[in-house]
């Protein structure tokens, strides 16, 4: 039974939870949430998973894995000190590599404990494809991101057009992935991912959207190269508890859990 800590509980981690509730090989035993949410997560969690421990920082005996779902800042603050103890980690904030030195770190801090930092594919689909492909070389690579514009309340996307009173698409954002994630910490991780699997983080093209015609998060990711070409389209339903994030997501993040309790994984 692998003892799992899972830094924020919010859309992604309470569903993570409920999935993993009665798991044969994987246990949920602490909650990492800031200070301020500490009794608002030991109230949800009293009836979603009793005896969970809430704490602010990654218990540090008693666990063996760690799944971030809380955002970019979590990665300096819980996930390097874990990887540093020796505590291997899964990371869904994955743009959070966007920010200068923090692959770099990331790596330094599996490499001093001795451990490893897997970045999980979350809400996009052909990873493995694009990473494979890369070995051959890539030529392009481009990713849009299509959301309702309700997804994109408080970003930068707001400044100077009323989301709202959008009636047809509108391009919000076209540049680099890594720029991509930096402005939009909470809507284009998938877009980070994208680039680190492929033709990185400054190579790689995008185009974010609010498009008021869709209901759910569109990624698109067209990639050429060596290997020949692909054309990849999800339409992924958002979580009801975030317009932001995609369902895929959390599932993404309990297929990486439970390949890590699997005695055969795909
Ligand atoms: N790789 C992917 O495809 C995707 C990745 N994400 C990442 O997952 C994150 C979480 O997504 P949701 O659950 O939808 O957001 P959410 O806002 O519903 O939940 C985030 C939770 O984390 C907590 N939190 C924030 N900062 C923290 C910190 N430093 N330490 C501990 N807890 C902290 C918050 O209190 C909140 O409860 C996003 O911010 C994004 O970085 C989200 C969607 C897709
Ligand atoms: O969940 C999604 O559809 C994608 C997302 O928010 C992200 O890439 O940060």
């Amino acid at each position: 039974m692998l003892r799992v800590a899972l830094i924020g509980c919010g859309a992604i981690g309470s569903s993570v939870i409920e999935l993993l509730k009665g798991d044969a090989g994987l246990a949920v035993v602490a909650v990492v949430t800031p200070a301020e949410g500490v009794a608002a997560a030991q109230a949800a969690l009293q009836k979603l998973a009793p005896g969970v421990q809430v704490c602010t920082g990654v218990p540090e005996s008693g666990v063996d894995l760690v799944v971030e779902t809380a955002g970019h800042a979590a990665i300096e603050e819980h996930v390097l000190p874990a990887l540093r103890r020796g505590t291997p980690c899964v990371v869904a904030s994955v743009g959070a590599l966007s920010a200068p030195g923090l692959a770099e770190k990331l790596e330094i801090a599996a490499i001093t404990g001795g451990t490893q930092v897997q970045l999980i594919a979350g809400a996009i689909g052909a990873i493995d494809a694009l990473a494979a492909a890369r070995i051959g070389g890539l030529d392009s690579v481009r990713y849009t991101g299509r959301k309702p514009p309700r997804a994109w309340k408080g970003t930068p996307a707001e400044q100077g057009r009323d989301l709202d009173a959008l009636t047809a698409e509108c391009v919000i954002f076209e540049g680099s992935a890594r720029e991509a994630a930096a402005l939009y910490p909470k809507n284009a991780n998938v877009a980070a991912t994208v680039s680190l699997a492929g033709l990185g983080l400054d190579r790689t093209l995008v185009r974010l959207i609010a498009d008021p015609t869709v209901a759910e998060n569109v990624h698109t990711v067209e990639a050429e190269g060596a290997f020949g070409s692909f054309e990849l389209s999800m339409r992924n339903k958002p979580l009801a508890a975030n317009p932001k994030t995609s369902a895929l997501t959390v599932y993404s993040a309990v297929r990486a859990l439970r390949n890590r309790a699997a005695a055969l994984a795909i």
